[in-house]
């Protein structure tokens, strides 16, 4: 059965995609309804009809979903911060920990018995975990001030000073920003004329220390009567720190590159575990300090450390893993491509009295063979946590020729680990443990750490099998199910991604951009034929914006 726009459809929730929108089918018509969770029976009002699935609108919940909860934020389904509050917390880790299953067996090619998959780390309190919050600040129709979120995919502000990820106090701070905005007639920044002063509210916090930072990102060089608002801002218990970020650029990007400090330190202070770090405005730091210790006490536990070791921590951020493993090994060696992390991070070596750990900038696919081929610095223990993309392959291939004991791979995109780890089992190396940490409740999002150890080569088993009926006999209907699942899927092509690309985003991509993201990702090009089209302008590359469009549809079509 085929459907067309704004057909009504009634339509049961089966399961959930990559960005936890519901999909159901109706009469074999595959419909993907946001909003929804598994088991709801809706009505839904198509959007986009293709000829196989369409986008559909919820527009009434006719059976509620026994997983259904009511969210605690009034704003859940505008607001671009979670996708999935409206699921029980149980079932968000459920959908988490097959989430991580599914793209190892799809992408990395394991059988579902061959994963040793541990349960999912989730949150007794899964609220008020984020220790960073970045309000945009802006107007309304009506010309009043407001502080709150983007709207999914979207720029425009939702008003909302209450977000229950972050800490209570944010609301506090923003009132006070607010209201002081207002007694002093200070615009805020208006993104289409590139005028006004305030552009956005980044609050940080200690979860250890209780220490607080204020910082606003101003279109300027000043704020008018600033004494005054840092004297309200500094009555908060725990108020360290109160400066201006100054952003004059035509931007996505937050922050700019000049700080001034209004009042306190230029830095919180916080700890994980026993390791405690400074955080400056522009550091990166993990956002959920409670789940992260789990996380860094995993990658640890697995690392296996006696105290001999030499141990790599590759894409190592501000040392943050590396400061922890250093407890435990003989030296430890990160890499990071941004010079202003690897400065935090020898920071908050010395810091913690730490002096068997070294920090080197670069690129973690030069500094690692340069460092090993020509310095000899070899490895017990290689840990990675790359950002989404993954690792890139020539890191791999040294990895591999570096032979280490064990491999610890931290990873937030479970469908690109499992494309690294096919590459590393196919290299001899064995999954022995997989780990989902919730780092981010009530999102799609969901952290993995993997543990592989090098399968040694000089022994090998012999099996014996006999297939057919009876004890100790496989049978024969295990191998068709097999070979069922062995069945290639359905082929993706360049016109589906197109397609998917302009219903869900309202935009064009051109077939040459994909093919750029597709070998940018190492994805096979035999599939492409039309891949070698050449743009008008060959030298231009996607936007970002269609970069991750692409990356969405390869997930949405399980090409990675
Ligand atoms: C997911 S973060 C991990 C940060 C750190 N391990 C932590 O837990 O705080 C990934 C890091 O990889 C860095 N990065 C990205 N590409 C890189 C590359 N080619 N070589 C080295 N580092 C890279 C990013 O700047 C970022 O700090």
């Amino acid at each position: 059965m085929e459907y067309k726009k704004n057909d009504l459809l009634t339509v049961t929730i089966e399961d959930m995609g990559h960005d936890g929108e519901g999909i159901g089918k109706v009469d074999g018509y595959t419909v993907f309804v946001k909003d929804t969770v598994i088991g709801d029976k809706v009505q839904a009002k198509i959007m986009k009809a293709k000829k196989n699935y369409g986008y559909a609108r919820l527009v009434e919940i006719m059976e509620p979903s026994k997983d259904r909860v009511e969210p605690r934020c009034a704003y859940a389904r505008q607001c671009g911060g979670c996708q999935i509050q409206a699921l029980s917390y149980e079932k968000q880790l459920a959908y988490k920990q097959q989430k991580i299953e599914n793209n190892l067996i799809r992408i990395g090619g394991f059988q579902k018995e061959e994963i040793p998959m541990q349960p999912i780390i989730g949150m007794e309190d899964p609220y008020h975990y984020r220790n960073k919050a970045q309000f945009p600040v802006g107007c309304d129709k009506e010309g009043h001030l407001i502080a709150g979120f983007y709207a999914g995919r979207t720029h425009s502000i939702i008003s909302n000073r209450k977000c229950y990820l972050g800490v209570e106090v944010n609301e506090q701070i923003l009132n006070l920003v607010l209201a002081h905005m207002e007694a002093y007639d200070i615009p805020a920044y208006d993104e289409m004329t590139g005028k006004g002063l305030v552009r956005h509210v980044l609050i940080r916090y200690g979860f250890q220390s209780k220490e607080i930072m204020v910082c606003l990102v101003v279109n300027g060089g000043y704020i008018p009567e600033a004494e005054e608002l840092i004297a309200r801002l500094c009555k908060i218990p725990g108020m360290t720190s109160i400066s201006l970020n100054i952003n004059r650029e035509k931007t996505n990007m937050i922050l700019g590159r000049k700080g001034k400090l209004l009042w306190g330190k230029e830095y919180i202070t916080d700890t994980i575990g026993p390791i405690a770090y400074q955080i400056s405005p522009q550091s990166f730091y993990q956002v959920n300090p409670v789940q992260t210790q789990k996380l860094y006490e995993k990658a640890l536990e697995y690392a296996g450390l006696e105290g001999n070791e030499t141990v790599w921590d590759l894409y190592c951020g501000i040392g943050t893993i590396s400061l922890f493993l250093a407890q435990k090994a003989k030296q430890v060696y990160g890499v990071e491509i941004v010079p202003a992390a690897i400065e935090d991070a020898k920071r908050n070596a010395t810091l913690n009295h730490i002096t068997n750990a070294e920090f080197f900038v670069g690129k973690a696919e030069e500094v690692l063979p340069e460092k090993y081929e020509k310095e000899g610095i070899y490895a017990d223990v290689i840990v990675v946590d790359p950002p989404r993309k993954g690792c890139e392959e020539s890191v791999l291939a040294t990895m591999v020729k570096m032979q280490p004991k064990r491999i610890v791979y931290v990873s937030c995109d479970s469908a690109t680990l499992a494309r690294d780890l096919k590459y590393l089992r196919g290299e001899g190396y064995e999954v022995k443990k997989v780990q989902g940490v919730d780092q981010f409740p009530h999102t799609v999002h969901v952290e993995t750490v993997v543990l592989l150890s090098h399968k040694k080569s000089d022994g090998h088993i012999n099996v014996k099998g006999e297939f057919g009926e009876g004890e100790g006999k496989v049978p024969l209907d295990n191998i068709a199910k097999r070979a069922e699942e062995y069945k290639p899927k359905e082929r993706v092509t360049y016109k589906m991604i197109k397609e998917y690309i302009e219903a869900k985003y309202g935009f064009k991509v051109h077939t040459a951009y994909i093919a750029e993201v597709k070998r940018d990702l190492g994805l096979p090009m035999y599939d492409a034929p039309n891949a070698v089209e050449e743009l008008k302008q060959p030298r231009k590359h996607p936007t970002a914006e269609k970069v991750e469009a692409i990356k969405d549809a390869l997930k949405h079509f399980e090409v990675i």
